[in-house]
C-alpha cells in the first residue's frame, strides 16, 4: 500500500558540506538526501561518511524524512557506506544505480545483518538503462516486506549520460523512462519522486518541470538547492479547489440516496466511484501535508 507520507520535496546535499547538513534542519523540505555518492569527491568520501553518520545520529531534523545515499556496492566506498548508514539508522538508505532485483534483495539482507533498525527503508535510484528495462522485476521485490523497498528516485542526469539522450525543455527524451517507472511503482505500491532540475536559477523552467512530473504521476521531485523547495511544495500539494471538490465528491457519494449509484453528476461533471477513491487520497494527502 502506498504510504501517505508527503514526499513533495526531496533535497539532496553533499555529505561533505557541513554547512548544508546544518542548514538542512531548518529547510522546509519533506525529505533530505544526505549524499555520499556523486555530490562528494573521492578525496572527501571518508569525511562525508563520518559527518553524515554523526548528523543522523544527532537528529534534530523534525518531521523531515532523512535518507543517506550510499555509494554502490562495486565502488571502493560502498561497503563502508552501507555499514555506517545501517548503524546510523536513517529513515531510509538510497541505493544508486540499481539495475536488478538482486540489488534490492541483497542490500536488504546486508543491512539486516548489519543491524539496521526496522524503520530504515530502502529507496532505489532508477538511473540506468538496465533499471528501466527491469523496472517491473525490480519493483516486484516490494511485494516482500523484507525488501524494505519504499520509494523510487529518478536519476535523470545519469539516464541522460547512459542513454546519450539530451535533457531538453519539456524532457521529450525522458518521458518514456519516467512513465515506465511510474507504472512500475504504482503497480507495486511504491512512491516515486522525479529527477533534479539542474538550472536552479531558472524558476519558471523549474516550476514547469515540477508540474510535468506531478501530471505524470510523481509524488514529488528531488532538488539540489534550497530555493527550489517552496515552488516544489506548492506544485505537489493538492490545490485548495481540488481538495474542496474532493470533499464534495466524498460527501455526495456518502448520501443515503446515492448508496446504490455508480456514477453521479457534480457541478456538471460525471463522477464515478473511482473518483471517490481518488478524492479520499487527495483529502488524506492534504491532511498529511497540513499536519506537517
Ligand atoms: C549547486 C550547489 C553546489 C550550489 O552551491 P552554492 O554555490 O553554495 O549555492 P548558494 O550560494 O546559492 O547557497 C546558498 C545557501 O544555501 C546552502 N545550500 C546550497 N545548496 C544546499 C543544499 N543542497 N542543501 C542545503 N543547503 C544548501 C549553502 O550552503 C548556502 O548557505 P549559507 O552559507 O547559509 O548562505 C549546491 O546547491 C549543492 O551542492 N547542491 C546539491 C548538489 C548535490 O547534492 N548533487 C548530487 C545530487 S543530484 C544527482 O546526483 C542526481 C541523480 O543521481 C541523477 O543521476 O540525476
Ligand atoms: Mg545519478
Amino acid at each position: 500500500m502506498t504510504s501517505l507520507r508527503p514526499r513533495r520535496s526531496v533535497l539532496y546535499m553533499p555529505g561533505s558540506n557541513a554547512r548544508a547538513l546544518e542548514k538542512a534542519r531548518t529547510i522546509a523540505a519533506d525529505a533530505l538526501i544526505l549524499d555520499l555518492e556523486d555530490a562528494v569527491a573521492p578525496d572527501a568520501k571518508d569525511i562525508a561518511r563520518e559527518q553524515v553518520a554523526a548528523a543522523v545520529k544527532a537528529g534534530g531534523f523534525g518531521g523531515r524524512e532523512v535518507v543517506i545515499r550510499v555509494n554502490g556496492a562495486s565502488t571502493p566506498w560502498g561497503k563502508a557506506d552501507l555499514a555506517a548508514a545501517a548503524a546510523a539508522g536513517p529513515d531510509a538508505i538510497l541505493l544508486p544505480k540499481v539495475s536488478t532485483p538482486g540489488d534490492i534483495t541483497l542490500t536488504a539482507k546486508a543491512i539486516r545483518d548489519l543491524g539496521a533498525p526496522e524503520h530504515t527503508r530502502l529507496w532505489a535510484m532508477m538511473e540506468t538503462p538496465t533499471a528501466i528495462l527491469n523496472a517491473e522485476s525490480i519493483l516486484r521485490t516490494a511485494l516482500d516486506p523484507a525488501s524494505r523497498l519504499a520509494v523510487l528516485v529518478m536519476g535523470t542526469n545519469d539516464i541522460a549520460k547512459e542513454t546519450r539522450a539530451r535533457l531538453t525543455p519539456g524532457r521529450q527524451s525522458m518521458l518514456t523512462y519516467l512513465s515506465i517507472c511510474v507504472a512500475a511503482a504504482r503497480a507495486h505500491g511504491v512512491d516515486i519522486v522525479d529527477g533534479v532540475y539542474n538550472d536552479f536559477s531558472d524558476e519558471a523552467g523549474f516550476r514547469a518541470e515540477c508540474e510535468q512530473g506531478r501530471d505524470l504521476g510523481m509524488d514529488g521531485k528531488t532538488l539540489i538547492h534550497p530555493k527550489q523547495v517552496d515552488i516544489c511544495n506548492e506544485v505537489f500539494a493538492p490545490a485548495h479547489e481540488e481538495v474542496a471538490f474532493a470533499r464534495k465528491i466524498i460527501e455526495t457519494f456518502d448520501l443515503p440516496e446515492n448508496q446504490c449509484k455508480g456514477a453521479l453528476q457534480i457541478d456538471g461533471k460525471m463522477v464515478e466511484r473511482l473518483h471517490a477513491e481518488m478524492a479520499r487520497r487527495t483529502v488524506a494527502i492534504a491532511e498529511a501535508i497540513a499536519a506537517r
